[in-house]
């Protein structure tokens, strides 16, 4: 399966659909990969009938968010026949016509794990993957955190992703990538009219920081969408829940508890605008005093 290259930047066009309703599945895992499949499978369903031309599913929503399962659970994505889970997005993107962000899925890939997402297109075309950049390795706890160490079990990507799609420039951050406004910056930078993260925040964390950061990356002016397993999914790590859809005033446009649901969001590209006319922070950025560096050149594929 082909890489997205590693520096992409979308076309600067306007976006073939400019308002949409974005799909936010809010999955309940568990610790069997084919009901998960399956659910997955039924939540899009729900989403897409309820008018969802974009989907969104959480981080790790074949497996649950136990370090020590992820390599039971991974998929092999060299052959998608041989990965029950990118196999059943691509089927019902294409037999509902609509894209999805298939949230992450532990990938196995030369003897590595990865924590990853496909992006998959409305004739079920796989058209790029993101792998976690930023692991999620707790220091010393502050806020009562469970221990947590990804980096033990789960390499880290090493490219940012932004793909261009029918709903224009969208970038791919997983979970603990959010903590990092650089990779948000690189991505309005390169064109990203929307964000989305899937993620799953533990108690501690989600209830000090989830909203926040999201709402933070209102400096970019533009959409983000998160999605996270519902908080009686399976696993050793209690899941905080609360995805939430944000817009580029950093407003919450909806959100949720954190009970498995679907979400459906009304998505209307004429707020970036909107917000950039009002806010120009593009043309009042001090690059005499400082410069944001996008450090990736056309030529580099590592
Ligand atoms: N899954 C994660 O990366 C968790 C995380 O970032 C958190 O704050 O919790």
């Amino acid at each position: 399966m082909a890489s997205n290259s590693k520096r992409t930047v979308c076309p600067l066009q306007i976006p073939k659909i400019t308002q949409f309703k974005i799909g936010i599945c809010q999955l309940k895992v568990t610790t069997e990969k084919s009901a998960n499949i399956l659910k997955a499978r039924e939540l899009i369903q729900a989403a897409a009938g309820k008018g969802a031309s974009l989907i969104l599913l959480p981080e790790m929503w074949n497996c649950p968010c136990s370090t020590d399962m992820f390599a039971k659970f991974a998929e092999d994505f060299s052959d998608i026949d041989s990965a029950p889970s990118l196999l059943m997005l691509s089927e019902v993107a294409s037999s509902l016509g609509v894209t999805i962000i298939g949230g992450s899925v532990p990938e196995k890939d030369a003897g590595q794990l990865y924590n990853t997402c496909c992006l998959f297109g409305p004739n079920g075309e796989f058209k790029a993957k993101h792998r976690k950049i930023h692991l999620f390795d707790m220091g010393k706890p502050l806020l009562g955190e469970v221990q947590f160490k990804e980096s033990d079990y789960i390499s880290a990507g090493k490219n940012p992703t932004v793909v261009d799609t029918d709903f224009g420039c969208i970038g791919i951050g997983i979970c603990h990538d959010i903590r990092f406004p650089e990779l948000a910056m690189l991505y309005s930078a390169r064109g990203a009219q929307l964000i989305c993260y899937p993620g799953a925040f533990n108690m501690s964390t989600g209830a000090a920081l989830w909203e926040l950061e999201q709402r933070t990356r209102q400096d970019d002016s533009l959409y983000v969408a998160s999605c996270s397993p519902s908080r009686d999914s399976a696993g050793s790590y209690a899941i905080w829940g609360h995805s939430t859809v944000v817009g580029p005033m950093g407003e919450i446009i909806a959100t949720t508890g954190h009970d498995k649901t679907v979400l459906i969001v009304d998505v209307d590209y004429a707020a970036i605008q909107r917000t950039r006319e009002s806010f120009p922070l593009e043309s009042q950025r001090r690059s005499d005093i400082y410069q944001f560096v996008d450090v990736l050149t056309e030529s580099s594929n590592s």
